[in-house]
């Protein structure tokens, strides 16, 4: 049985070379992209939604209150007044769109290895679905230098830069969110020893995942990335101006999360959930795919050192609320996941 997460990956490897095909290029969407109808595509109707995922203002001296309230009842909110320099976020589209429209033999050249976690290829949870999804990903864990070197042979070091001052503004404002959740919770540093003091985070895991959606011939027969819910403890997410990340509803609907100028998106992930003894929750969400905009997005995924043991936190587990799940490590649960 594979235990490591880079384990999962080589029993379930995603093999770009074979078969690959280039999405900026085809004039109608191959069958094995070919997903059934998707049901609530956004509309413009959707700016004029009844429900939507609530914005906080971090500065808003109930904040902390406000983002508890989110992650009970949508797992999903949107965030302004984070701190993070809104040129570094253009710096990062910029970097990104940089990437996404070399030539694809280009990017190939700095593709995933079977079993490894960085480079550019398909999403990870490709592997567990019928048919492809109209998009590619680059996912950096560490140092993006290896794999930029590959792609900007000369010319590496811009994008290496900016990359290494968004993780740092990330990590930052993902421990900020952490605490401001487990603080409100009444959780202690003591408690939540493996994260180490608050002011350093350096015990804490992060993976960065750019993720690009190519225009889409039929976006209403593709899908850019299939419902899944994600293993992290928090996510934070940038978007680019073309709406695409939708989020489930209790019912069935999908709700759309329109992008706004500056604004990052934040979700609960599995681990916080497993934490919160369920209290707050891990919410399936989607990401569509434009006839005409090429959109992309950059989710950093925040969580626990992948040895460590996440259970129900003490002060959640009351008589009412025996621990619902079971101790795990993050790799073990996305073995079982
Ligand atoms: O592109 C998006 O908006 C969603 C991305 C996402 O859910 C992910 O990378 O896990
Ligand atoms: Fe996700």
């Amino acid at each position: 049985m594979p235990v490591k997460l880079s384990e999962v990956f080589k029993t379930h490897p995603v093999c770009l070379h074979h078969d690959f095909i280039d999405l900026y290029s085809v004039k109608e969407v191959p069958d094995s992209y070919k997903w059934p109808q998707v049901v609530d595509y956004p509309s413009d109707q959707d700016l004029y939604d009844v429900e939507s995922v609530p914005i906080i203002d971090l500065m808003d001296p109930s904040a902390a209150n406000l983002v508890v309230h989110a992650c009970q009842t949508w797992g999903f909110f949107q965030v302004t007044n984070h701190g993070i320099p809104i040129h570094l976020l253009e710096d990062m589209e910029f970097e990104g769109r940089h990437l996404f429209q070399l030539p694809a033999q280009q990017k190939l050249k700095a593709a995933r290895p079977p079993n490894g976690m960085s480079g550019y290829g398909r999403a990870h949870i490709s592997c567990f679905f019928p048919k492809l999804m109209w998009s590619e990903g680059f996912t950096i864990v560490g140092s993006p230098i290896e794999q930029a070197r590959q792609l900007w042979p000369l010319g590496y070091k811009t994008f290496c830069e900016v990359v290494e001052e968004y993780k740092k503004e990330m990590k930052e404002l993902s421990t900020r969110l952490i605490w401001i959740i487990l603080g409100s919770l009444g959780i202690t540093e003591d408690e939540m020893s493996w994260a180490g003091p608050k002011s350093k985070s350096e015990c804490l895991c992060a993976a960065l995942h750019l993720n690009s959606y190519p225009p889409c011939p039929d976006p209403r027969i593709a899908m850019g990335l299939a419902p899944h819910t994600d293993t992290s403890l928090l996510t934070v997410l940038y978007q680019t101006s073309t709406s695409g990340l939708q989020v489930l509803r209790e019912g069935g609907r999908w709700v759309t999360v329109p992008p706004k100028s500056g604004t990052l998106v934040v979700n609960v992930g599995d681990l916080l959930q497993i934490l919160s003894n369920g209290r707050f929750r891990s919410v399936f969400h989607r990401a569509v795919v434009h006839q005409t905009h090429h959109r992309l997005s950059f989710a950093y995924f925040f969580g626990p050192p992948s040895h460590v043991q996440i259970s129900a936190l003490s002060k959640l587990k009351d008589q009412k609320r025996t621990p619902l799940y079971h101790p795990v490590t993050s790799d073990e649960f996305l073995r079982v996941k």
